[in-house]
């Protein structure tokens, strides 16, 4: 991108930001109607003209029902969509809303619509108009909340969802030139006061962003450290695939194996660096266990009794003992169990628990 963060972005940028998705059958642009992707919809609007083949566009609003200006903001959108020569479809939430966590329900429910919308129209992508703004607030939220490598990395420009993949084409803009592209096009856009609103996290933090760049923690080098963070998640995650397969190897014929199970030699197991022996164990919870993905602090709660038992295990004053069968630990998390017998590690899905009479 240009270094100048307040050019409006040109036919030749457009051009590369949706290079890769050229030879898609359709797209979904998801467009709440707010500056970042109206400027989305306008810019992939002047990009597929410029094609003499290319995917089919439909651009898509949820109403989440949350807020009165919503069903009038989506029909703005379908105007502008209409005028840009593009269909245009609105889905309403319809589902609960929850008390607490609103934001992070919104979110899931409008990707679950989204993923439906993009496999109704035939398309690959969901388009989302997160820009570099928003990668440095995502890493801000997760630095502070003490995310590990994996939650640090950020947004990807590429997230697979349920066979549709999320591609995010603005994720290395500046809103600013955004807002450029979209003043000089002389195109108007809503403004959702809930980005201002102090009573949630992102705005709080957002509101920090000036004070950190005065002191050189731009977004630019906030979304550069998400990147090598990211190169260094997708490194460990090789060592990790790495780490499996050599405990596979490892493994005798008879050792027990089976699509609903995972076991590894303890020995093996306890000479991997931490940070493999916790994402092996998080890999196996997160397939097995029937409660969602589990928390990393508690794996690496986990971690820690499981490395004592081992050790304890070794040094065992009868050996033959700890190898008779008999589990030296048993716990269950995120809806996986993972116990510790004869020598392996075996990670299992954990039993249904049993319903309490009254
Ligand atoms: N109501 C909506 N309808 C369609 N698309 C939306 C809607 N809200 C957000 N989006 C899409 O998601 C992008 C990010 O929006 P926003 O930053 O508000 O999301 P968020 O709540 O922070 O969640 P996340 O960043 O995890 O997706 C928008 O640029 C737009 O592409």
């Amino acid at each position: 991108m240009s270094d100048d963060d307040n050019s409006p972005i040109s036919v030749r940028e457009a051009k590369q930001l949706f290079a890769e998705l050229k030879s898609a059958p359709a797209l979904v642009l998801a467009v709440s109607g707010g500056p970042d992707s109206i400027a989305l919809m306008w810019l992939a609007a002047r990009w597929r003209r410029s094609l003499a083949r290319g995917p089919l566009l439909t651009v898509v609003t949820v109403d989440h029902g949350l807020r009165a200006e919503a069903a009038r903001e989506a029909r703005e959108v379908k105007r502008l969509a209409t005028e840009l020569g593009l269909p245009h479809r609105t889905l309403r939430w319809r589902g609960a809303k929850p008390k607490t966590g609103l934001p992070a329900a919104a979110r899931e429910a409008r990707y679950r619509l989204l993923v439906q919308a993009a496999r109704s129209a035939g398309a690959s992508h969901v388009l989302t108009a997160h820009t570099r703004d928003d990668q440095a607030e995502t890493l801000l939220m997760r630095l502070v909340r003490g995310s590990g490598l994996a939650g640090l990395s950020a947004m990807a420009r590429l997230t697979p969802r349920d066979g549709i993949v999320l591609a995010r084409p603005l994720l290395d803009v500046p809103k600013a030139q955004l807002i450029a592209t979209l003043k000089r096009a002389k195109i108007g856009f809503a403004d959702d006061p809930t980005n201002r609103d102090t009573a949630f996290t992102r705005p709080r933090l957002r509101a920090l962003l000036p004070q950190l760049a005065a002191e050189g923690g731009d977004a630019r080098s906030l979304a550069r450290l998400a990147g090598r963070l990211a190169r260094a998640n997708a490194a460990v995650e090789v060592l990790t695939d790495g780490a499996e397969r050599f405990l596979r190897l490892r493994d005798r014929d008879d050792a027990p194996h089976g699509p609903g199970m995972r076991s590894f030699e303890a020995g093996a197991f306890a000479t991997l660096p931490e940070e493999v022996r916790l994402r092996l164990l998080l890999r196996a919870i997160n397939a097995l266990g029937h409660e969602g993905p589990a928390e990393l602090g508690k794996v690496e709660t986990l971690m820690a009794v499981l490395d004592q038992a081992i050790l304890d295990q070794d040094m065992a004053a009868s050996p033959r003992a700890a190898a008779n069968g008999r589990p030296v630990l048993k716990q269950t998390l995120a809806g996986a169990l993972i116990s510790l017998a004869g020598g392996r590690i075996q990670i299992a899905p954990a039993p249904a628990r049993r319903r309490r009479d009254r």
